[in-house]
């Protein structure tokens, strides 16, 4: 058996062919912030050619690593970074390795009010005459090139917000892609499929193998394991900044990669034991809910039972967290809420369920913030006494969420935004907790989250339903239904498709309910 000894052992795995020099090698490369190691003597080699994922639980250091290849930071003295043998400086923008290297970062740096066509205009240059008027019909060409060499075809007009997700970081890729046309450089995918469906994650991963057809490599970054067996030629485990490991992907599997992340063993395919609750004592009830894409949805949700909503993309369970919590005004239908009676859906507005929103960084973290008055946001008035806030009391419920959702941390009074990205989901799941509601509706409550803290939250939520929680979850990733649900509600095109409840609730049956939904 692997001990967690065994996982702490280096292995580069970096054996290279003879002649088989890397695109990229990084060698000794630290990253020291305020109070924090965010990397240390870390060396990696990328080969020409293969796809490399880089995996590691929550702050570990995949995005800083990024981030000194992008040039936005500075690395620490002793850092060494190549490109194909020429060494070039990290932090620098301007250096050759850096014009070799592409990004495409979480946020896919799109601007959704315009085209395909002007968001590839707006990273490789507007095709101008000497007039200066824009020449769209080349420009539209130049897209649909670059589109093609993807092997896509695309509505190349419409505004990208009109767009599917995969749709959109498909352009994204187009446009890091732009004046690459040797194809024999190196594209860093950061979690590009973070809130993709199952299906759209598939298209993408065809477009990724294209790439690499093309010659070029690709630096993958991603929490879902499973992509990383379809995808990654080898893989780098990240733990606390160093590296673990370097090993080919043939040879591992989701359990073992989850411990070599982790360094301890850790249940990959983790499910909680859910007993019945009371279907009839209904905490919240709604009758022909509708508002945005979901056209109509009855359904309640018990105290202590945790219910999933499913759906692809579009069949209206992405709406349905934000119409609950009344993020999202509803346009027609009723609610049942806590006093028995029913009520015009409006109502929801005024509920204030807590809500934990699938783009934290946009809709929910407050960037200003600390990470103690992000968490603590919800409860401010609880802590008030005479006008003062009790700062002890703060305090408390701080370290308590801190400590409950492992949240990493150098202090607390840090800025939110100097957290990594599930560290930030972390803060806001706190926050939503820590109000002790009686209804939480969690919409992709592990995008982002490293497979270790997925089952505390997991946990988490299980036991808290335990005491009485009801809890509303949808997700694009199957996992996060299957470990927590009781019963799951399958949309297709705005409405109810099916049921699923218990042990039926598994990946085989909650695909096949969507897919048989889906025209
Ligand atoms: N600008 C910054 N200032 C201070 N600390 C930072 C900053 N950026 C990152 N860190 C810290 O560096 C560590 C590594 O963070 P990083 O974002 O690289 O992790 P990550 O592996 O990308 O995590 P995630 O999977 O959650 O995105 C964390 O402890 C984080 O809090």
């Amino acid at each position: 058996m692997r001990t967690s000894e065994d996982m702490d052992e280096v292995d580069t795995g970096q054996h290279q062919l003879s002649g088989d020099l890397p695109v990229l090698s990084l060698g000794n490369v630290s990253k020291t912030f305020a109070g924090t190691q965010a990397l240390e003597s870390v060396d990696l080699d990328i080969r020409a050619g293969e796809v490399h994922a880089l995996v590691g639980q929550n702050g570990s250091g995949k995005s800083t690593l990024i981030k000194l290849l992008a040039g936005y930071h500075q690395p620490d003295p002793g850092s060494v970074a190549r490109y194909n043998g020429e060494e070039f400086h990290l932090g620098q923008r301007d250096t050759s390795g850096f014009s070799h290297i592409r990004f495409v970062h979480q946020d896919l740096g799109l601007v959704l009010e315009m085209s395909a066509t002007e968001n590839l205009a707006l990273s490789a240059g507007f095709i101008t005459g000497t007039s200066g008027r824009v020449h769209w019909k080349e420009q539209e060409e130049r897209t649909k090139a670059s589109l093609a060499r993807l092997g896509v075809d695309l509505d190349i007009r419409k505004p990208l917000g009109a767009a599917t997700p995969v749709e959109r970081t498909i352009v994204a890729i187009a446009a890091a892609l732009t004046g690459w046309e040797s194809g024999r450089g190196l594209l860093v995918l950061d979690e590009p499929t973070a809130v993709l469906p199952h299906t759209e994650v598939d298209r993408l991963l065809e477009i990724v193998r294209g790439i690499q057809r093309l010659g070029a490599s690709v630096l993958y970054v991603s929490h879902r394991l499973d992509e990383i067996f379809k995808i990654a030629d080898r893989v780098t485990v990240l733990r606390d900044g160093r590296v673990v490991t370097t090993k080919e992907t043939v040879g591992l599997n989701t359990q073992s990669l989850a411990e070599l992340m982790v360094g301890e063993r850790v249940d990959a395919a983790f499910r909680l034991a859910r007993s019945p609750v009371d279907a009839e004592a209904s905490v919240l009830a709604v009758r022909d809910l509708a508002g945005g894409t979901l056209r109509r949805l009855t359904a309640s949700v018990a105290p202590g039972e945790i219910l999933g909503i499913a759906g692809f993309t579009g069949s209206g369970s992405e709406v349905v967290p934000y119409l609950l919590a009344g993020a999202r005004p509803a346009t027609s239908g009723q609610v049942k809420l806590a006093d028995g009676k029913w009520h015009p859906a409006s109502r929801l507005r005024r509920s204030g369920f807590p809500l934990v929103p699938a783009d934290r960084q946009r809709e929910a973290a407050v960037a200003d913030f600390t990470v103690a008055e992000n968490l603590t946001l919800r409860v401010m008035e609880s802590f008030s006494r005479g006008g003062a806030l009790s700062a002890k009391r703060e305090a408390d419920v701080v370290r308590e969420w801190i400590k409950k959702l492992q949240i990493k941390v150098a202090n607390s009074e840090d800025s939110i935004m100097s957290l990594s990205g599930g560290n930030q989901q972390k803060v806001i799941m706190g926050r939503c907790l820590a109000a002790d509601p009686s209804v939480l509706v969690l919409a992709e409550p592990t995008a982002g989250v490293d497979v270790g803290t997925r089952q505390a939250i997991y946990e988490l939520i299980g036991g808290l339903a335990d005491r009485g929680l009801a809890v509303v979850v949808t997700s694009t990733d199957t996992t996060d239904l299957i470990a927590l649900c009781s019963r799951v509600i399958v949309l297709s095109r705005g409405e109810q498709c099916s049921e699923l409840v218990g042990d039926a609730i598994d990946e085989h049956s909650l695909l096949a309910a969507m897919e048989a939904g889906t025209p």
